[in-house]
């Protein structure tokens, strides 16, 4: 049974229609990304998933269970990338993730998750003095705080130079070889041709492709996901 199956799902804002009849199923133990150009619909699907928002028509399955139903126990399941700004700019990095951890029943060890993620030298500085690099790393820390089962990664290196991109990337496959499903939302092809195991193409509310990075340039006949992208997202 796929970890989350997501079956025609549509979802509204007013008279627009913000997300069309979308499927997808995500396994256990993959990354999986959901691509798409502004305003595709990504986030609000992801919202969806998370029972931030109740979907209009269509079913969605989460670790078996229903996101509108059971968000509080899919709370305590599925850790999600904070973005920066939610963090206060004078909360240290260890007391961050102190305080995230005293949310949750069964948290990660605080010790050994500074380590995984190499932030033990940072562990007093303030937040706020980060480089970009390193607090993505701590937003990462704090998805992965409550042991979740998937994690939520939503544009992940945004901002970031290459090398810490590089190093980034390394963390999120290091995080799916821990045995986390990452859901990680991108609109970086490179990103996403490097790190994800399969992805969904989103096109204005709709999936227009799902498959291998491999299968999209097969279909498509290009050579990078850039340009697989651009003709499956019919602006080529
Ligand atoms: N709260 C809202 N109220 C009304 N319309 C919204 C709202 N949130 C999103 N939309 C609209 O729904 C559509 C899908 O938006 P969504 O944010 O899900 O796309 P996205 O793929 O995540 O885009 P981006 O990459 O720019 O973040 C867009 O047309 C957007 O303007």
């Amino acid at each position: 049974m796929p970890l989350i199956e997501v079956t025609e799902l549509t979802k509204r804002y007013g008279n627009r229609v913000a997300v069309d009849g979308v499927s997808f199923t995500v396994e256990r133990g993959e990354i999986f990304g959901i691509l798409g150009t502004n305003g595709a619909g990504k986030t609000t699907a992801v919202e969806c998933l998370q029972g931030l928002r109740t979907a209009d028509a269509g079913t969605i399955s989460v670790l078996g269970l229903d996101p509108a139903r059971d968000r509080d126990e899919l709370r305590r399941r599925v850790g999600v990338q904070l973005q920066e700004s939610r963090l206060p700019e004078k909360l240290r990095v260890r007391e961050a993730l102190e305080l995230f951890a005293s949310f949750y029943p069964h948290p990660a060890d605080v010790d050994s998750l500074l380590r995984r993620l190499s932030l033990e030298a940072h562990e007093r500085a303030y937040f706020g003095r980060l480089s970009g690099g390193l607090k993505q790393r701590v937003s990462i820390a704090l998805a992965l705080i409550g042991e979740p089962e998937v994690a939520i990664l939503d544009e992940l290196t945004t901002g970031l130079d290459p090398h810490a991109r590089r190093d980034t990337w390394k963390l999120v496959e290091g995080v799916r070889d821990g045995g986390v499903t990452v859901l990680l939302v991108t609109h970086f092809m490179d990103e996403a041709e490097r790190l994800c195991d399969r992805v969904a193409v989103f096109d204005a509310g709709r999936v227009v492709a799902t498959g291998t990075p491999a299968e999209l340039l097969g279909t498509t006949g290009k050579s990078t996901l850039d340009d697989a992208f651009v003709t499956l997202t019919g602006r080529d």
